[in-house]
């Protein structure tokens, strides 16, 4: 049995295998603005209506479109807000952050959970041992109605990382490398088990990059077990493990990818899919008219960490616009106290309210036909950040920094000596 099978196991009471459908408490359910007005129907509509929700943990974010770039979105933010208050789900409004960031860091999933979001990139929660899956909206009203759903158990394909990444090299860099290697379609089906040495040096936010970006090979979701890496994280929050298995059983996996990540070097998605990966040295000039780091995928603490350490007492090349959005309100307000927003602003950044905007093409800085940028994201498609001429370059914070210092992509190791 692989994680995801345990946890399953010990939530129903009975052993499960991969490829069974069973019926499941869901202990976490949430949806986003773009997900929610279907959420909203099918409550209202669809089922019987009810004034209360019976799951006893549902989230709302407006995270996407936030704060409303138009009409059209603040209505949409406007009956999300009323459909919470009347329905009891527990709405996170504009500012406080991305949902996959702010699930984890407020301590509303944890470990040995299932969990289920109205979005694709879900399995992000994985990093702390959660089994989370993305779902349609019609399944998140489901989940929120009557607090069940029915889950078919994903076989699971084991990644194992070895060695120490070299300086410069993240854990972007590790989720991009995989991605090259299977593709976009490489997990279909699948859920990811991380394992390996490396794990050890990982911090939640590097492990929340890893999973976050799973999303992109077609995995159903993407787990890491809980280690001392992750107790010590708790502890200091004060959270807890939900429901415990044994985490360390390596076992039940259906194939397996190792990977010495000490060889890795800072890579790119190039235009115009996620497994067009290519080393820095390969695009090595490419120019950019913009530069964007934020998301759920890269926008944690650790990760403007790293852009200000190599912005520091330099400047975003002239014509080259850098925008920076924490992930959320709590990643905001640290960065403020240990002044990287500061050096940040100093260099000629764009510091944005937490949002998913740039992202997904949204509002807060779109791209125009013919206009290349490096996003720290993890969707390059066509169209994904503005017009379906415009190109996206996806990096980590490293790459996205150092090209912001070039206005080309550039080598971050340069600047990290
Ligand atoms: C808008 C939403 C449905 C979508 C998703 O589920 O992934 C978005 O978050 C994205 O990243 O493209
Ligand atoms: S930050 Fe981007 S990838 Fe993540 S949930 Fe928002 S739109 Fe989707």
């Amino acid at each position: 049995m692989g994680l995801i099978e345990r946890i399953v196991s010990k939530a129903i009471g009975k052993n499960v295998s991969a490829g069974e459908i069973v019926v499941v408490n869901i202990d976490a359910v949430y949806a986003q603005d773009g997900t929610a007005p279907l959420v909203i129907d099918v409550v209202e509509k669809e089922l019987e209506l009810r004034k209360k929700i019976a799951a006893e943990r549902a989230y709302f974010f407006i995270d996407h479109s936030s704060p409303a770039p138009h009409v059209a979105a603040a209505t949409v933010h406007k009956e999300m807000r009323r459909f919470a208050k009347e329905y009891g789900v527990k709405l996170f409004d504009v500012g406080y952050g991305i949902s996959h960031q702010v699930v984890v860091e407020d301590g509303l999933v944890r470990p040995g959970m299932i969990v289920v979001g109205a979005d694709s990139h879900t399995p992000t929660i994985g990093a702390i041992g959660v089994y989370a899956t993305g779902v349609g909206s019609t399944d998140a009203a489901i989940a929120m109605m009557f607090g069940v759903l029915w889950l078919k158990i994903p076989e699971t394909v084991k990644v194992t990382l070895t060695g120490s990444l070299p300086k410069g090299v993240m854990s972007k860099d590790i989720a991009l490398n995989i991605i090259g290697n299977v593709k976009t379609d490489g997990m279909l089906g699948k859920a990811v088990e991380f394992r390996g040495d490396t794990l050890k040096e990982l911090s939640i936010d590097s492990r929340m990059t890893l999973t976050n970006m799973c999303t992109e090979m077609s995995a159903e979701s993407a787990i890491i077990p809980v280690d001392n890496v992750t107790r010590n994280w708790l502890a200091e929050r004060g959270y807890n493990v939900y429901r415990e298995v044994d985490w360390e059983k390596e076992d039940g996996y259906v194939d397996e990818i190792v990977i010495d990540v000490s060889k890795l070097e800072p890579l790119v998605a190039a235009p115009p899919d996620v497994d067009n990966v290519k080393s820095v040295a390969e695009v090595d000039g490419v120019e950019v008219d913009q530069v964007f780091i934020g998301s759920c995928t890269n926008g944690r603490l650790e990760d403007i960490e790293i852009a200000a350490r190599i912005l520091h007492g330099r400047r975003v090349k002239e014509g080259v616009r850098c925008i920076v959005s924490p992930a959320s309100r709590k990643v905001y307000l640290e960065a403020l106290r240990r002044g990287y927003i500061d050096v940040l602003a100093n260099a000629g950044c764009i510091i944005a309210p937490p949002t998913c905007g740039p992202c997904v093409g949204a509002h807060m800085g779109l791209l125009a036909a013919g206009e290349v940028a490096v996003a720290t994201t993890n969707r390059n498609f066509p169209g994904r950040m503005g017009h379906r001429d415009s190109k996206v370059y996806l990096s980590s914070p490293a790459v996205a920094a150092a090209t912001a210092i070039e206005g080309r992509i550039a080598d971050p190791r340069k600047y990290l000596l």
